[in-house]
């Protein structure tokens, strides 16, 4: 999740190698034409053009009639806040620095997204891809899956809290819907990328797709030091997002401008992440966000980061290579996943000793 900070030229290079710069700090409202809301509720054909349009020249978008029932939403966000009010021992004992994967409580200070600024003000709880949690998966599929489970870096169990059980039930029942529409949207991104519709479909079939529910806490100051989360491109390929009621997400537009992307009723926003960047040979563009709570209320949020199976070999797609030809190198899906997660995670001794081993 991390980006570089160039220093004094306030440009921010991200592992996907595009150069965003900032021109402006000041953070304005923006309206929906900038960020625009989709209905899933469409015709195909103005759908892929809706679709076209948003992931190639904004990054960021809203969507409706997206089928995950409010109900799931409400349970997990009822499952998540009864879990961060447990005392600090009891969210300690699935920190995520027992887990070889990053899964599991993150505490406010953990994780520094954004080089050069104060960590971010935020706890949250991660968990990821598991066959069991997989509503089209059968009993055998399941069993086949444990086998291997732990084949790649970024791979294996997750962790849950003993002490507020509620939380797995939520999970499971939430993001089994949330896979349900990302296989629904990566059909569309592949007509999008003028690719047969089903070119991607084998790729997601045990995605590596990692959930996180946030909490952010309330801040006085408006120092742009101190973030909710600092600014960031997102690792894989897209991120579902549920952002609850609270306005405080930001996103860096094409000129360099902060604009608010404000919740709205009954919509995901959803954005482009850098593994899809890289795919598409920046065709669809990753765009740069960040938190920023200065409403005074505590925020919740819960993305879901919809990448592909970790032993693909992700390199920019026959579509999109067009004259120029490939910007980026090959890289396996997992280790770059992994890599990403450990920069800010880890120190500089930890991540380097990892990183030999991948
Ligand atoms: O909380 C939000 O609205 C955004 C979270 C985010 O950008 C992330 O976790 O990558
Ligand atoms: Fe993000």
């Amino acid at each position: 999740m991390s980006t570089t900070v160039v220093e004094n030229k306030k440009d921010f290079l991200s592992f996907s190698g595009r150069k965003r710069e900032v021109v402006d700090e000041e953070v304005r409202k923006a309206d929906f034409s900038e960020i625009p809301v989709i209905s899933l509720n469409q015709d195909k054909e103005s759908l892929i053009k809706d679709l076209k349009y948003a992931c190639k020249t904004v990054g960021f978008f809203y969507i409706k009639d997206h089928g995950v029932p409010q109900e799931s939403i409400d349970k997990l966000l009822g499952g998540a806040k009864t879990f961060f009010e447990l005392p600090k021992e009891d969210k300690n004992e699935i920190h995520f620095s027992k887990s070889k994967h990053f899964r599991g409580y993150e505490s406010c200070g953990d994780n520094n997204t954004e080089e050069g600024k104060r960590p971010d003000l935020n706890e949250q709880f991660n968990w990821g891809y598991e066959a069991k949690l997989d509503p089209i998966k059968t009993t055998e599929e399941v069993e086949e899956y444990e086998k291997n489970a732990e084949k790649d870096v970024m791979a294996g169990p997750n962790v849950w809290p003993a002490k507020a059980p509620a939380l797995q039930t939520a999970v499971a029942e939430y993001y089994g819907h949330v896979l349900i529409l990302a296989r629904r949207l990566v059909k569309l991104f592949a007509l999008a990328l003028d690719l047969p519709e089903t070119y991607f479909d084998n790729l997601f079939q045990t995605p590596g797709a990692i959930g996180r529910v946030l909490h952010y806490f309330p801040q006085a100051s408006n120092d742009k030091n101190i973030l909710g989360i600092g600014a960031h491109t997102d690792i894989e390929c897209f991120t579902i997002l549920y952002q609850g009621k609270v306005p405080a997400l930001q996103v860096l537009n094409n000129r360099g401008e902060w604009i608010q992307a404000p919740p709205i009723d009954g919509t995901f926003v959803i954005n482009i992440g850098d593994m899809l960047a890289r795919w598409s040979n920046d065709v669809f563009i990753s765009t740069v966000h960040r938190v920023l709570n200065l409403t005074g209320n505590e925020r919740y949020s819960i993305p879901v980061f919809i990448g592909t199976q970790y032993d693909t070999m992700i390199e920019p797609l026959y579509t999109c290579v067009g004259e120029e030809g490939p910007k980026y190198k090959p890289i396996r899906a997992g280790e770059y996943v992994y890599k990403r997660l450990a920069f800010s995670r880890l120190s500089k001794e930890e991540y380097e000793e990892k990183i030999k081993t991948l």
